[in-house]
């Protein structure tokens, strides 16, 4: 029920659609139910008028035939039209509406949820779920509404005919109604169940499909294989517990509604005989019981699709309740150009909450100088980064940005000053060209060949098949690791914001591509402020400052002559590397 007065805004943003379906429903219901009643009119007075003349019966009887045939064709069936076309209608822009508010709340959600959550799992929820609630919304305002409507005025219909015999009437389909109210409860639940185990799954199958190659490197093939396996059995274990349902749901009221209209017949039967009621009134009474039946295969067939869509909507709303923690406030604050200064102040950070991966760093980040995070892996350099772009929130202390904290500007405007290349950089399924206007969408070309030319990403470019227009990713070519990192590197160059920060950026790249890169960093060094992370020391000895990062704390600083006489960590990693440098150069 909570779903469903979740679900009434968007159902509400169609009542114009709804309305016209609607009124094309009740005409395309109620035409058919006055057929009992001419049948009972042609029974009780016009076959047994014994003052009317043949030809008279003829004529009323020809006369009756073209209304109904008018009824029938001129209204019924382009309202069955408007019924099917206007309700479909709104159906399909409550879909879409619904659609575009998840991949809203997509963009919304922090990093952690991506880290906590399979992309299959999330997809689920955009395709799967979302269709569900398609049959939910046939079977709710196009089917079981109309039919109780239909119900309602049969059973007034058949009051005029006879009180005693409706009232039996009504008992019996009331029962059936129960019955398939209590069974509807156990489909639903089952029906939770299936779900949210269905999402788990192609979540999994996803997952597995990405890293098929990885499972052919490492012969984990047949591992993998029974795992689905597993994962399939149980699926369909619950499956048929769910049709098991639906078909015993199915079996006990159909079996009831379908012997319903006799038993009433010869309850009826014996009213004839005691002269209560007359053959046409017994007939109509027929019709109209055996037209109760309609409602209730409506709301047992139903029911499957309400449960499923009544468990996708909660399940949608459970996703868009999905709480964010990187939030913006409503006075946010524009950063319109960074002047001075990026300050961790006494800053922790923990992902889970508990294990602190980040632990009382205090560092001043001064504009237009090149700063570098170097220690062990897992030290926590990353996450740094992570902290200052705000895709997490530190847990204590303040990171703030020309003497403001972070969290006061708004993202976009936070975000527009920096500048971010990482390990693993992703390309969309598209052409390089746009790959990189991704940076500045209104990016001339001219623009973009100047921005790849910094970064040393033209000349493989213009080798390509279709050269810029070559579409890249899974449906176009592949590139390689350093490929992608100049396409990222390009992007920073065409963005050309105030802040850039380098996660390994160049780790990918041979030798003298690396040199290359490097230089035009350096170039870009002078009028921006650059903070990079490389476990290759030799890439980060010219920078102002370098910050040895261990297990999340600072434990040394300064530029790397400094850092050298300190005769600590540093130099101790330094020197290794340049051992195994020298060693690998023999
Ligand atoms: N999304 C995440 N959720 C939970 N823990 C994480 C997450 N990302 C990183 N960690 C953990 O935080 C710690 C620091 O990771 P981080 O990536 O900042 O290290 P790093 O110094 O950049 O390492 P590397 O040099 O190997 O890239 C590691 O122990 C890592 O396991």
């Amino acid at each position: 029920m909570n779903e469903l007065r979740q679900f009434l805004p968007y159902v509400r943003t169609q009542k114009k659609l709804y309305l016209l379906g609607f009124i094309g429903s009740l005409f395309r219901f109620l035409i058919p139910l006055s057929v009992p009643l001419v049948v009972k009119y042609l029974f009780d007075d016009l076959l047994r008028n014994e003052v009317l003349s043949r030809s008279d019966k003829i004529g009323q009887l020809l006369l009756i035939a073209a209304i109904m045939l008018g009824a029938f064709f001129l209204i019924r069936a382009p309202m069955e039209y408007v019924r099917q076309y206007f309700l479909n209608r709104a159906n399909n822009r409550i879909i879409t509406a619904l659609r575009k508010d998840a991949f809203a709340k997509v963009h919304s959600l922090d990093s952690k949820y991506f880290a906590d959550n399979r992309s299959g799992e999330i997809g689920t929820r955009f395709f799967d779920d979302i269709e569900k609630i398609r049959g939910y919304m046939t079977a709710l305002f196009s089917n079981v509404w109309i039919e109780l409507v239909v119900l309602v005025c049969v059973v007034g219909l058949m009051l005029t005919l006879n009180p005693e015999l409706t009232l039996i009437a009504v008992l019996l389909v009331g029962f059936q109604f129960v019955l398939a109210h209590v069974l509807s409860r156990k489909v639903k639940s089952t029906t939770r169940t299936v779900m949210n185990y269905r999402s788990v799954l192609s979540g999994f199958v996803l997952e597995r499909i990405q890293g098929a190659l990885w499972s052919k490197l490492f012969q984990s093939e047949k591992r993998d294989r029974e795992l689905l396996d597993g994962h399939l059995d149980q699926y369909s274990r619950m499956t048929d517990r769910q049709v098991g349902l639906q078909a015993l749901s199915l079996s006990s009221v159909n079996v009831l509604s379908d012997f319903t209209p006799f038993l009433v017949v010869a309850i009826g039967s014996l009213f004839v005989i005691d002269g209560r009621l007359t053959l046409g009134c017994l007939i109509a009474f027929f019709a109209y019981v055996d037209r109760m039946r309609g409602p209730v295969a409506a709301l047992v067939q139903a029911i499957p699709a309400i449960a499923e869509g009544s468990v996708a909507l909660q399940r949608i709303f459970d996703f868009m309740a999905v709480p964010v923690t990187v939030r913006e406030k409503d006075d946010a604050k524009t950063l319109m150009r960074f002047e001075d200064a990026i300050v961790f102040d006494r800053v922790s950070f923990a992902y889970n909450g508990r294990n602190r991966v980040i632990d009382d760093v205090s560092i001043r980040i001064e504009r237009g100088k090149t700063y570098a995070f170097v220690g062990e892996s897992g030290g926590g350099k990353s996450t740094i980064l992570q902290l200052i772009t705000r895709m997490y929130d530190v847990d204590h202390g303040e990171v703030l940005i020309d003497g403001t904290n972070i969290k006061a500007y708004s993202l976009e405007s936070l975000r527009t000053q920096l500048g971010v290349v990482t390990q693993d950089n992703f390309l969309y399924s598209t052409s390089i060209i746009e790959n990189i206007r991704m940076a500045k969408p209104d990016a001339t070309d001219a623009e973009v060949v100047e921005a790849a030319r910094k970064a040393f990403a033209h000349d493989f470019i213009t080798f390509l098949p279709n050269g810029y227009e070559t579409a890249v990713g899974e449906r176009g070519v592949k590139l390689s690791g350093g490929q992608k990192q100049r396409i990222a590197l390009a992007r920073v160059f065409l963005k050309d914001p105030a802040i850039v920060l380098l996660d390994e950026a160049t780790s990918a790249l041979d030798n003298e591509s690396e040199k290359l890169v490097q230089a035009s960093i350096e170039r870009m060094a002078h009028t921006k402020t650059i903070v990079m992370i490389a476990h290759r020391l030799s890439t980060v000895v010219h920078a102002d400052r370098i910050f040895v990062l261990r297990k999340g704390r600072i434990i040394e600083s300064g530029d790397h002559k400094a850092l050298l006489q300190m005769n600590g960590y540093y130099r101790d990693l330094y020197e290794k590397q340049k051992q195994s440098e020298q060693r690998g150069a023999e």
